[in-house]
């Protein structure tokens, strides 16, 4: 398969090392902000860069017939545009705030403790966040996904960063160096916490879970997220 790295940093370079040690070759790398890159060599692009390229890169994708694996989180508010693009364009399209198969399991186990608390009394929700120094958004786009999943299977309503009240679960965000990422999320009542927490302990599962979706999605057309690549 030939690839397209929209996005040469952390993510970009060890997506490269387990896209080639899988046999497939890098057609193009681009790492900076210039929209004019020739996709036509491509049979799928991958995209890890930056909030403010993201939109850009994947719209480049429709607009060019090439598959697009988005993996840059912070870009979500133009998520429904981009859905409406692929489709115009017939095109193929995952994101995921995660691609490791740690995390997606994690999202799994994360809705069913959601399902069995929310009808116990005297448990508060808090959700906790630690990545390296040099990311740009917060929350994670992990931590939404994970918030979503409460809200889907309780009576919060939102949630809300470093605070929180009683319809919001508060999301508190730290940076600390080289940290890979790490969500937890915690019910605590006068008696005792229950706590569930992902810890990537480098970044090779979310490298290896990207290029497994762009393997998947090479030769689809449509709309799609990991729990169809996994089949959770
Ligand atoms: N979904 C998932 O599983 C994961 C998602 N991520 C997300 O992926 C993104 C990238 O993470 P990471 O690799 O760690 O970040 P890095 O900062 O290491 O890499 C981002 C790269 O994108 C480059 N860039 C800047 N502008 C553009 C542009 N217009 N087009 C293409 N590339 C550009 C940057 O260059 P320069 O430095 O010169 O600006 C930088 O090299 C983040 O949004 C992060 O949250 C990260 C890990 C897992
Ligand atoms: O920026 C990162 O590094 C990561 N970003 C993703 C996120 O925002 O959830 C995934 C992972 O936690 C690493």
């Amino acid at each position: 398969m030939k690839i397209a790295l929209l996005g040469y940093g952390k993510m970009g370079k060890t997506i490269e090392k387990i896209a080639t040690e899988r046999g497939h070759t890098i057609v193009l790398k681009v790492d900076k902000d210039d929209s004019n890159y020739d996709l036509s060599q491509a049979d799928v692009a991958i995209d890890f860069s930056i909030p403010t390229a993201a939109v850009t890169n994947i719209s480049n994708c429709f607009e060019a017939g090439v598959p697009v694996v988005s993996g840059t989180t912070g870009w979500l508010d133009h998520y429904k545009e981009m859905i409406s693009l692929c489709k115009e364009k017939k095109g193929a399209f995952i994101y995921a705030s995660n691609y490791s198969l740690g995390v997606n399991l994690f999202f799994e186990l994360n809705k069913r403790l959601a399902k069995m608390m929310n009808p116990v009394e005297g448990y508060s929700i808090a959700m906790e966040e630690i990545h390296h120094t040099q990311k740009l958004d917060a929350p994670s786009g992990t931590a939404i996904t994970l918030a979503e999943g409460i809200i889907d299977n309780t009576n919060k309503t939102g949630w809300q960063l470093d605070q929180g009240d009683q319809n919001t679960i508060p999301i508190v965000a730290k940076r600390i160096e080289q940290v890979p990422g790490t969500h937890t999320v915690t019910y605590s009542s006068e008696v005792d916490d229950i706590e569930i927490t992902h810890t990537a302990h480098n970044r090779h599962g979310f490298a290896l879970g990207a290029v497994v979706a762009a393997e998947w999605l090479k030769d689809k057309t449509g709309v799609f997220g990991m729990k169809d690549v996994l089949g959770l």
